[in-house]
């Protein structure tokens, strides 16, 4: 129960705003059980007076009452139910939103940790649980709890004895479902687990079917898949037994109650103190009594499972964010470019070594800065620092002399534009996928920037042009073709910062070769960082700096550097063999 309620504490806060409808929802559903109430007393009433005498003149006045009753419970209850499904969509709604915003922020090794299908599972399944926990689980307890109470008045105030042998039993409702809570909660989040676990496989899978036909993989897939299916299948059988044994228990529980009463009924109508008719009306209230009772117990269990869920968002929620907003930060200026690393270490979060050890240099407006080393070195790394993935864990990066840190995001990542390794297609037409590059900007704008990045032509050439739908991995634009449009997006963008992470890595030279007159064309006048093995522009560049072991090792231009005869003159002679940083 503690879970519960942790679990509680935490989401509570989110119905903030619709609690005013809770207050009417649960207004409704009390006057819902006041209606029931009154039903069950006038059904009494009829018993003993229109049926026990067979007088149908005292039916007229009961069975009107009954029908208006039914009717206002009709009313309240239909708008009780609608607004809870309202408010509990709205719920799941925010939270969702909530989450995901919260997972956008999260920095790349919290993707590298969690599989995609099972953040999935989370932002859909788990949030829909948690909801079943906030909202339908207040409204059910107390719609349930208000008609246990009011059947129990009702109940005592008919036959306070019959009453007292129900109510002594009652209490082994609410024990079998603590009995049962643990095992449900377990089976629970074991489903769960594995729902997201098959979600992954299938996604995985999917994606990469190329390589599992090549490679003859379907058998493999399939026993992954097979694996998971039958983890999610023990899971959900597990659960569905303990919750079935709770209710063949409770049945068992309801017979024996019905069956007390009857036994008293039976001695007290011998000793000529009751009659038939009441006896026959207080059993067939028992039937309105124990299913409120029951299903308090039940809501119990279901609280129990959604905890499982709401356990799997905490942990979502509670990974942070590598990297913050300052608190004070730095009004925006005109940025130049400057670009400086001073003594710069870092070391991923869990990661026993360093993977860049005191990196410092300087990049200006127009320089072209190339960084290279063996596989494994620290290159990517160091992007993922310029662009404020990651803080440096000593050390201070500067953009014009301020430190990142202190310079707002948003404006950060609008003037160091990042041209990552993988090419990074949005869902959409080609035009939107060049226009996120400054949203909203003109048509002109877009297609001279892709005249720039040398796109404009095939762009043209397609049925449907700048309306193409393309999508990540799509099979209408070549590899070459697709880097030329993520080059036109950064063209678009304008910043004065470009960090190149390879930008040319997996094209074969003929597309490489193309995309390098747009880029150079895109660096000029910026203040480029490339980060690359393909050293076809390391005779261009300012600088080139070579990293090693996460150190920076050899600086200096292309003739320097090949006079020197260290690392670089091995990396850029193939022939020499390229050394392998471990
Ligand atoms: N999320 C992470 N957690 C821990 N260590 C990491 C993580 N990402 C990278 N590393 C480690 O940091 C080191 C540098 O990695 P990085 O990706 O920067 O190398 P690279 O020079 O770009 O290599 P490549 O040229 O092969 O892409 C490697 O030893 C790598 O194992």
């Amino acid at each position: 129960m503690r879970e519960v309620r942790e679990a509680f504490a935490r989401f509570w806060p989110l119905t903030r705003g619709d609690r005013k409808w809770l207050v009417l929802i649960i207004g409704c559903v009390v006057v819902a059980a006041l209606a029931e109430t009154a039903s069950i007393l006038l059904f009494a009433e009829l018993t003993d007076h229109a049926l026990k005498e067979g007088s149908i003149s005292a039916f007229w006045g009961p069975a009107g009452a009954w029908l208006g009753v039914a009717v206002l419970g009709a009313v309240v209850g239909y708008l009780g139910n609608s607004l809870a499904v309202w408010t509990a969509e709205r719920f799941v709604l925010r939270l969702r939103a909530g989450v995901f915003r919260h997972v956008q922020d999260l920095p790349p090794h919290f993707f590298q940790k969690h599989r995609q299908g099972d953040l999935v599972e989370r932002l859909t399944g788990d949030v829909e649980a948690i909801e079943q926990m906030v909202v339908s689980g207040v409204v059910g307890t107390v719609s349930a709890a208000f008609s246990a109470v009011f059947y129990a008045a009702a109940a005592l105030w008919l036959r306070w004895d019959l009453a007292l042998v129900t109510f002594v039993l009652a209490p082994l409702f609410l024990v079998a479902a603590r009995r049962f809570s643990g095992r449900i909660k377990k089976a629970s989040q074991e489903e769960r687990a594995a729902d997201g676990a098959i979600t992954s496989v299938v996604e995985e899978s999917l994606g990469n079917v190329v390589l599992t036909q090549a490679y003859n993989r379907r058998r493999a897939e399939e026993k992954r898949l097979d694996r998971e299916a039958r983890a999610w299948m023990r899971a959900s059988v597990r659960g569905a037994r303990a919750s079935e044994m709770y209710e063949q228990f409770v049945e068992v529980v309801e017979t024996v109650c019905v069956l007390a009463v009857i036994g008293l009924g039976a001695w007290e109508i011998s000793a000529g103190r009751m009659s038939l008719g009441q006896l026959l009306a207080f059993a067939a209230f028992l039937g309105y009594l124990y299913p409120p009772i029951r299903n308090l117990g039940q809501l119990g269990l279901t609280l129990t499972a959604a905890t499982a869920g709401a356990e799997r968002i905490q942990e979502i929620l509670d990974a942070e964010p590598a990297v913050a907003d300052p608190v004070a930060p730095v009004p925006a200026w005109p940025v130049r470019g400057w670009v400086s690393l001073h003594g710069t270490s870092f070391r991923y979060p869990g990661a026993e070594h360093d993977s860049l050890r005191e990196v410092t240099f300087t990049a200006g407006p127009g320089e072209l800065v190339i960084v290279t080393g063996p596989s494994g070195a620290g290159k990517s790394t160091l992007s993922k620092l310029l662009t404020r993935f990651y803080d440096p864990t000593a050390g201070v990066i500067c953009l014009d002399g301020v430190p990142l840190s202190d310079v707002p995001l948003e404006f950060l990542r609008e003037n160091v534009a990042l041209l990552p390794q993988e090419t990074l297609i949005l869902h959409g037409t080609i035009r939107e996928n060049i226009e996120c590059g400054r949203p909203g900007a003109s048509l002109a704008d877009i297609e001279r920037a892709a005249r720039d990045a040398v796109a404009h032509e095939f762009i043209s050439a397609l049925p449907e042009g700048y309306d193409t739908e393309i999508a990540p991995g799509t099979a209408i634009l070549s590899g070459g073709q697709l880097q030329r449009i993520a080059i036109a997006r950064a063209m678009l963008r304008g910043a004065p910062v470009l960090v190149l992470d390879e930008p040319t890595t997996g094209l074969d030279s003929v597309a490489a070769r193309r995309v390098v007159q747009p880029l150079r064309r895109l660096m000029a006048g910026r203040t480029t960082i490339m980060i690359t093995h393909d050293l076809s522009l390391a005779p261009d560049a300012d600088r080139i700096l070579v990293v090693d072991g996460g150190r920076l090792v050899e600086a200096g231009t292309h003739d320097e550097l090949m006079a020197w005869d260290g690392v670089y003159t091995r990396l850029a002679s193939p022939g020499k063999g390229i050394t392998v940083s471990v």
